[in-house]
């Protein structure tokens, strides 16, 4: 291995409370709000293809037109109340929201800038009153912070000169000092998720970024931050030069998931998904396919069958309020969730072989195995196959509670028929195991 001073401090997950207690939450919301919210991907009636929080970098929209828009921002509709109630009754038990994503536009009032909440019409600070409603719902909010920041003068995206690395030194004291004060401005916020941290200026500057994760953890103990703020000395991100995890949890799966539990490498990880195929901050015309409630729950079930935790993304209207197509989607999913939400907290990787109907997930620490079933056979019987000198005691259906009767069919596999009746939801079925040493005689007497 190669001798690094800022490479990864750990090997493996962290095991303390905070972090168990991230790991157990498994379903988070993304909220992006911001200045970007205004134009919605459309600007002197051209639309901008690419995703709506990346407006300002449109050559067609001239950056003092953007940097403008704060004039205009007054959220008229924002109710924090009604945005947490809608996240508690989806089922969220964690949010993140952009504090300043990379426009470098602070919906609260930083003493660290002019670019803030307090420049707008609206005045007023919104992170807090969101953070307050949050919390009073039940739900966790974490932070997210763009390093990169269009906006300060400071901003270098490489240092070429002296020039640069002054401008860059001041630009990384701005930088602790804004997460000093969030961290001191709302102390019941459980971590930071840090973008934009794939410039020059920030890669080839591993010490700082190292010194700020522990200077962070030093004011906020137990504060939960992924891979993305960290670079080794060597400029390596995620990953340190020796292929070891920097930070809490793999943060790099953007609108996409593992495949196999091989592909997370025994690492915590979390997926942020868009519910178009790439829009962020509120977008006024959605083109191409908008996910389904069902496609959204089979991501969730995918990634907490895979030990991670699925994190879906709103981008709320420059008024405050949220489009339709999130309003349906929020409540479809909640729907589900209110019934089979116990096997989506607190679930893990079950260690049992994938099937083709769907999806194992163990509660954590128990013999209790859940299998959400997306593909109901054809025949309507589910094939079970468990690992070795592992016995199949038990079934039961969550909906309406009802139990199945295991067939064994040999070894350790089993059938489950379904009942007749055709759902148009994901099934999940509540398995009862025992393994080798403490059950009885059973079918194995039989197969020998
Ligand atoms: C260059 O490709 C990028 C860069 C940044 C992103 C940002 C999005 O604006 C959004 O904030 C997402 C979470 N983040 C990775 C996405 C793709």
């Amino acid at each position: 291995t190669i001798a690094l001073q800022h490479g990864a401090h750990r090997t493996g997950n962290r095991t303390d409370a905070d972090m168990a207690r991230w790991r157990s939450l498994r379903f988070g919301q993304f909220i992006h709000w911001g200045l970007y919210a205004i134009p919605g991907g459309e600007w002197n009636g051209k639309t901008y293809n690419g995703a709506a929080e990346w407006i300002r970098s449109w050559k067609e929209m001239p950056h003092e037109e953007y940097d403008k828009l704060y004039r205009q921002f007054n959220p008229v509709n924002f109710n924090p109340q009604q945005w947490a109630a809608q996240a508690k009754s989806m089922g969220a038990k964690y949010m993140i929201i952009t504090t300043k994503h990379h426009d470098g536009f602070c919906l609260w009032p930083s003493k660290y800038s002019k670019y803030t909440i307090a420049a707008t019409p609206w005045k007023k600070d919104l992170l807090g009153p969101m953070i307050d409603a949050y919390n009073k719902a039940g739900i966790d909010v974490h932070l997210y912070f763009s390093i990169i920041d269009w906006n300060h003068p400071d901003y270098r995206a490489s240092l070429k000169n002296a020039a640069d690395s002054a401008a860059g030194k001041r630009f990384q004291l701005f930088v602790k000092n804004q997460l000093a004060e969030l961290l001191q401005r709302y102390p019941t916020i459980k971590g930071f998720w840090f973008d934009g941290t794939w410039d020059d200026s920030w890669k080839n500057d591993g010490a700082f970024s190292d010194e700020l994760e522990q200077y962070l953890q030093s004011l906020h103990p137990g504060l939960v931050m992924g891979s993305r703020l960290r670079a080794d000395e060597k400029g390596a991100r995620h990953f340190d030069s020796n292929g070891r995890l920097m930070g809490d949890y793999e943060q790099g799966w953007e609108r996409k998931l593992p495949a196999t539990i091989e592909d997370v490498h025994g690492n915590d990880w979390e997926a942020v998904m868009t519910v178009p195929e790439n829009q962020w901050g509120y977008h006024a015309k959605w083109t191409g396919h908008v996910k389904t409630v069902n496609e959204i729950l089979e991501m969730l079930v995918k990634s907490v069958s895979l030990n991670g935790n699925f994190v879906l993304n709103f981008g709320p209207k420059a008024d405050g309020t949220f489009r339709t197509e999130e309003q349906q989607l929020a409540a479809g999913i909640g729907q589900w969730m209110k019934v089979n939400g116990e096997a989506v907290y607190n679930g893990t990787y079950a260690g049992f072989e994938k099937q083709d109907w769907g999806y194992y997930i163990r509660k954590a620490g128990t013999d209790s195995v859940y299998m959400v079933v997306f593909n109901i056979p054809v025949s309507g019987s589910l094939r079970v196959k468990l690992p070795a000198r592992t016995e199949l005691t038990g079934a039961s259906m969550l909906l309406g509670n009802t139990t199945l009767t295991p067939e064994w069919i040999g070894r350790n596999e089993y059938f489950l028929h379904l009942p007749g009746k055709t759902t148009d939801s994901p099934v999940v079925i509540l398995l009862k195991t025992v393994t080798g040493e403490n059950k009885d005689k059973g079918n194995f007497e039989k197969a020998k």
